[in-house]
């Protein structure tokens, strides 16, 4: 059976969940979470590893950094019979109570950045989809995170958003990311607007759980700012959520 181009495995994955990390580094700690981890291939930014939970096969597949990469991993993992993705990444946070630590549950993406704008008109809202979106805020709840839902902000220029002076369109970015805050964004990142956009053009479930590794704007306050690399509790809340929606499936809620 021939592989798929970019992720490189074949159709036959037997998985209809898959776990999506932007960072490869971080496949196989959350893969450790299943049950029977195994590997089972490498190519470009895509590792991916599979087990079980609730004795469903899930798959675990980074997606790099920015959107084409990510629209990539979920269009060829949808080729595999993949329904249902939830990405674990890291943001920075951009309100005051979003401190490094802590869980953000995208409910929904700012989606400026390019790759969703190939997808569907801007006026299309990149959203979670429900039911996941409630496994993630009930799996947090469940284990008892320090977390928040709500809109979060994606862009394709991690250094636009932290040297936004050095950019020669620097006031339209510092005029929009003063937008953003006082719109109530959480915080930014780089993949969930185009993980939402791609999985509502194919009718499939997606949803996203970060971990704040920092705040520029505590720190521009003159706040405390801790920086937090660690992202087990972002996976914990990712798994407990996918072991949440396999048991609704299961019971055929
Ligand atoms: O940690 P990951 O999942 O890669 O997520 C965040 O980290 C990267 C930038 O450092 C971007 O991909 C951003 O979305
Ligand atoms: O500040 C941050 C941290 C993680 N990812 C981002 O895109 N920005």
């Amino acid at each position: 059976m021939e592989e798929l181009y970019h992720i490189g495995l074949t159709p036959d994955q037997g998985a209809k969940y898959a776990i999506l990390p932007g960072d490869p580094g971080r496949v196989e700690k959350i893969a450790r979470f299943l049950e029977n981890p195994v590997f089972v291939k490498s190519n470009r930014e895509y590792t991916t590893y599979a087990g079980t939970l609730n004795g469903e096969r899930v798959l675990v597949t980074s997606t790099g950094i920015g959107g084409p990469s990510a629209a990539i991993a979920v269009e060829e993992l949808y080729m595999t019979g993949v329904r249902t993705f939830i990405r674990v990444g890291t943001c920075g946070g951009m309100q005051h109570q979003v401190m490094g630590g802590d869980v953000v549950v995208a409910t929904a993406a700012i989606r400026m950045e390019g790759t969703s704008k190939e997808y569907a008109p801007i006026e299309y809202p990149a959203v979670a989809d429900f039911d996941t979106a409630c496994a993630l805020v009930n799996a947090a709840k469940k284990l008892g995170k320090r977390f928040h839902a709500g809109v979060v902000q994606c862009k394709d220029s991690f250094y636009g958003q932290h040297n936004p002076n050095r950019m020669p369109v620097g006031p339209e970015l510092n005029y929009k990311w003063e937008a953003w805050i006082r719109s109530g964004c959480l915080a930014s990142e780089m993949e969930s607007a185009a993980l939402y956009t791609v999985a509502g053009v194919l009718r499939a479930r997606a949803g996203c759980v970060l971990s704040t590794v920092w705040n520029q704007e505590r720190e521009k306050a003159g706040l405390s700012n801790p920086h937090v690399h660690d992202t087990t509790e972002a996976i914990e809340v990712a798994i407990e959520a996918v072991r949440l929606l396999i048991q609704q499936d299961q019971a055929g809620n």
